[in-house]
């Protein structure tokens, strides 16, 4: 069985206190974007995984593919498989791509496997293996909370725009950016903000990450103002860096200064 797990971006990012569990609680807007990996699982005599394309630090048998796996294996009755993912969402990118991949093996082996793992506990599995990870077992676009795994329906719906992203090639660690990071209450929730027009989102709608990052990265800040410069209704950074995206009314013909980096549009 083959799956296509998918890439997030967030509209809007406030880190708003730090818990008791050295995590962050967050408000954010979660949107899934196509730039996907494909996943493929079929079973076989022994375990293994594979990857090909881009290379993933860490050990194999840390891949989230893998933990996905061993975490259904200790309630369920599951066979051997051979899993294989290629690689194609960039790494340490603010694109969630790991948490993806770790959402969708869970699917994929409730399905294969006729589990009847129903979608709430789903998702409770997906949340031991990462903060990003739930909002992958629904996909759809969420207003998110806490450690941005606790959601709330909103009606933002970009069908129709154009994004454009780009991964200016090299990683920043989350935690290493998390920890840059002054929490603070923002004076107008981020969930108000997000349901004006888009063309007032580029004033009102902020990613915190960029404040510690822009000044460490000045070439971040620099893609996000050519992506206005090419004519985005709105750009920001997504998630903890470092990919930027912009959002635009029609198809981007893709500024000559993103030849040396990593991008990808599609309509919405
Ligand atoms: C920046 C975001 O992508 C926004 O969507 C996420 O908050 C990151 O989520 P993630 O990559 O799934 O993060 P995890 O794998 O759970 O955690 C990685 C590290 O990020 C920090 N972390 C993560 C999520 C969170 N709400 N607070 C945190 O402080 C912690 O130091 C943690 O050890
Ligand atoms: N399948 C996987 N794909 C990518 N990274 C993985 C995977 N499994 C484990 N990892 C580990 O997770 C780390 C970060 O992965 P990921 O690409 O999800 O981060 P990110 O782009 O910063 O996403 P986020 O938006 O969740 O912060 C990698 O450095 C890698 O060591």
């Amino acid at each position: 069985m083959l799956v296509f797990p998918n890439a997030k971006i967030n509209l809007g990012l406030r880190i708003t206190e730090k818990r008791a569990d050295g995590f962050h609680n967050l408000q954010s807007c979660f949107y899934p974007v196509g730039w996907s990996d494909a996943l493929e699982v079929i079973p076989a005599d022994t375990f293994s995984f594979t990857s090909a394309g881009l290379p993933i630090p860490g050990d194999l048998d840390k891949n989230l593919c893998v933990k996905a796996y061993n975490l259904l294996k200790a309630d369920y009755d599951l066979p051997p498989v051979q899993m294989h993912l290629h690689k194609i969402i960039p790494i340490g990118a603010g694109l969630g791509g790991g948490s993806a991949d770790a959402a969708f093996a869970l699917k994929l082996l409730n399905e294969r496997f006729e589990l009847g793992i129903d979608v709430t506990q789903l998702e409770d599995y997906a949340r031991k293996l990462g903060s990003d990870c739930a909002f992958f077992i629904r996909n759809e676009p969420m207003y998110c909370l806490e450690k941005g795994d606790v959601f709330e329906k909103i009606a933002v719906d970009l069908s129709g725009y154009y994004v454009l992203l780009v991964y200016p090639n090299f990683a920043i660690s989350t935690a290493e950016a998390y920890a840059a990071i002054k929490p603070r209450q923002p004076e107008i929730a981020l969930r108000e903000q997000l349901l004006a027009p888009i063309e007032t989102w580029r004033t009102t709608i902020h990613n915190d990450f960029e404040d510690s990052l822009f000044p460490t990265y000045p070439l971040l800040a620099e893609i996000k103002q050519q992506l206005y410069d090419a004519d985005a209704v709105y750009a920001s950074m997504s998630g903890s860096g470092s990919t930027l995206y912009g959002i635009f009314n029609a198809p981007v013909i893709v500024p000559n200064q993103f030849k040396y980096y990593s991008v990808w549009q599609s309509k919405l």
